[in-house]
């Protein structure tokens, strides 16, 4: 075929979306997952949760860590206020050039920043070349064994404040082996489980996690 999966995806949005429109964005993403080929992205359930947390939390400066076709990030962005911006991490070069077309076309290339590079390698540098001083919402959507690598990271650099929310994807499939007891049994989160359909498959249960940071500045 030559192309890729997330080429295809990313064929299928600009002949069937509205251009700077993220819902229609979204929603033809959702058909093409549906109809034609199956992705990863944090859709239905998974997305209705990420929409309540963002709109409720009204975040300023939110990380995402995997982007894939840039999906969530579109679905974090359309719900930010006027300031407020998303960076967004993704280590595969072919899924960052696909996601930041979505951007584009989804019209929020001012609120999203896409980073092609290593998520614990920007996370070092968040404070000093990145402009950030607090994260006020993480999402993890990458590898499952770097949940808890990339938590311990931003605790160390201190990027989190009282009344910052981090949110899980995948705590159930592919699962995140040692994230959950970590973050449970920490005492500077209060977390909460939420089972949930598996993105575009009503027959399979996932699960996402949301954490709420309660600890010391
Ligand atoms: O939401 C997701 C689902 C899956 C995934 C793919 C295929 C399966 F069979 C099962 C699970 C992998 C993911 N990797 C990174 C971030 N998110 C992912
Ligand atoms: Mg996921």
């Amino acid at each position: 075929k030559g192309t890729t999966r997330e080429q295809r995806a990313l064929k299928y949005l600009k002949e069937h979306a509205r251009q700077g429109d993220p819902d229609s964005v979204l929603e033809t993403f959702d058909e093409f997952c549906r109809t034609q080929e199956w992705a990863m992205n944090a859709a239905e359930e998974k997305g209705d949760i990420l929409d309540e947390i963002v709109r409720e939390l009204q975040p300023t400066t939110c990380l995402e860590l995997g982007t894939y076709c840039g999906y969530s990030a579109v679905r974090i962005a359309r719900n930010l206020s006027p300031s407020a911006r998303l960076i967004t991490i993704e280590v595969n070069p072919d899924y960052a050039a696909v996601a930041r077309e979505v951007v584009k076309l989804a019209g929020l290339q001012d609120k999203i920043e896409v980073i092609n590079l290593d998520s614990a390698d920007v996370i070092r540098e968040l404070k000093t070349k990145y402009d950030v001083t607090k994260l006020d919402l993480v999402f993890l959507d990458h590898w499952k064994y770097l949940y808890i690598r990339d938590i311990k990271l931003i605790e160390e650099e201190k990027l989190l404040k009282k009344g910052s929310v981090v949110f899980a994807d995948n705590v159930i499939i592919p699962g995140a082996p040692g994230y959950l007891e970590y973050i449970r049994g920490s005492k500077n989160y209060k977390s909460t489980f939420y089972s949930v359909h598996f993105e575009y498959m009503d027959d399979m249960k996932d699960g996402v996690e949301k954490s709420v940071y309660i600890g010391d500045e």
